[in-house]
């Protein structure tokens, strides 16, 4: 019987699991029939004469491994195309490659600490101009577009004050302005849980360092699209710019993919009873989790998504001694940086993934000496709610 999914939420996407274990793996490409994709190493593929080839001729202009992964990643993003990358980042370097000197980008304010850094202390100075506006109200979106914008770049839900962002209200927007494209990050939901390119979006990128592995093991970027001429340029940019990932690393995420659909449904069953946990504990502020009623965007996520990942932000009451003091406490969870692994990790923003982001704009943002982001992970739920009110107890102790 199907997956009914959750109430209120998307449908699952059909036939997600078989595509994520059968997509790009047949066994008929290989000689050997293996029915697991082994991993090509080598650099150099022999030539029949000069030019002609098996389609392989340099293991960064194409690699069988990587194409077993973008081949099963495209199928799970819905889209025609997928290209891998050695990052998250290196996907938007590529992605913003795609620009000109002069161009400007639109990017959603809350975004990771990583990307508004390449954004303000890189792109910028490298002839992009780089406006940062809160699209949670796609009219400011709308507003802030001019005749030089040629790209718009979303998070959603954001990192690390995961605001919602109506992917087909700004898709709506961008559509009425030809030559502007529209990215999504999509590293926070996965593409079990949101499929950027089905609700108008030109551009899904994710850093598949966290949900799509799944294992805290592999760095790497994916993208994919739709549009024939985005993959033609995007595919010459991840030769000619090279940042192509390791086969073993497109191995290692591969076989991550296949077990992300049970995966991401324990994140949500773990996520949203950390979520229901932390707001009624005393020692809690403020929880913000979009798959609680009381966020912002609730209706937004359940319009778009088929259900909500791991990640959940609070303010923990006090100041940064408590915040610094419940961090060092935990014990199932880690206190580091990433997510989206098995494990659960928990880190203060403000200090550690966006500490890059100039202080007075994460203070504007609520990135503030209280806030404290979780990657609730796939342990017992039993363990993890009295991990954390061990730990809430004892930074005010
Ligand atoms: C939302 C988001 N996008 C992009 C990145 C960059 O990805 P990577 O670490 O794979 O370069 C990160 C984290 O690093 C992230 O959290
Ligand atoms: N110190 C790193 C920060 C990595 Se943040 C990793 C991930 N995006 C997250 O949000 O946890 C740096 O890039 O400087």
């Amino acid at each position: 019987m199907a997956d009914a999914g959750t109430p209120g939420f998307l449908p699952p996407f059909k036939h997600f699991a078989t595509d994520a274990i059968h997509c790009g793996q047949e066994p008929e490409q290989w000689r050997s029939g293996a029915v697991v994709p082994p991993i090509s190493l080598s650099t150099t593929f022999k030539q029949q004469a000069p030019g002609e080839h098996t389609g392989y001729e340099y293991i960064r202009s194409g690699n069988p491994t990587r194409e077993c992964l973008e081949k099963a990643m495209a199928a799970l993003d819905g889209g025609k195309y997928c290209l891998a990358y050695s990052s998250g980042s290196a996907a938007l370097l590529n992605i913003c490659h795609l620009l000109k000197p002069g161009d400007t980008v639109i990017s959603i304010d809350d975004v990771y600490g990583g990307t508004n850094r390449y954004f303000q202390k890189v792109a910028s100075e490298n002839n992009l101009k780089v406006i940062f506006v809160d699209c949670t109200n796609p009219k400011c979106l709308e507003a802030a577009i001019t005749p030089e914008t040629k790209l718009v770049w979303l998070e959603t839900p954001t990192n690390p004050t995961l605001k919602v962002i109506d992917i087909k209200a700004c898709a709506d927007i961008v559509r009425r302005h030809p030559g502007v494209l529209l990215a999504v990050d999509n590293s926070f939901m996965s593409a079990y849980f949101q499929r950027p390119l089905s609700l108008g979006a030109d551009i899904c990128m994710s850093s598949a360092t966290k949900y799509m592995n799944g294992h805290s093991d592999v760095l790497i970027g994916l993208v994919s699209v739709n549009r024939d001429d985005l993959y033609e340029r995007l595919k010459f940019l991840q030769n000619a710019l090279g940042a192509v990932p390791s086969p073993f690393d497109c191995f290692l995420c591969n076989r991550g993919l296949k077990t992300l659909h049970i995966r991401m449904k324990l994140h949500f069953k773990n996520g949203l009873a950390v979520a229901k946990f932390l707001e009624c504990h005393p020692r809690v502020e403020k929880v913000i989790y979009p798959g609680l009623p009381s966020h912002p965007q609730h209706e937004v996520i359940k319009k778009q998504c088929t259900g909500c990942p791991g990640m959940v932000t609070f303010y923990i009451k006090g100041n940064i001694k408590n915040a610094s003091a419940f961090l060092r406490k935990l014990k199932v969870f880690t206190l580091a940086e990433s997510l989206g692994g098995y494990e659960s990790l928990a880190e203060h923003p403000a200090i550690m993934t966006h500490a890059s982001v100039p202080e007075k704009e994460r203070e504007k943002l609520g990135i503030t000496d209280t806030l404290i982001r979780l990657s609730v992970g796939l342990e017992d739920e039993e363990d993890l709610l009295g991990d954390l009110d061990q730990a809430l107890e004892a930074a005010f102790a």
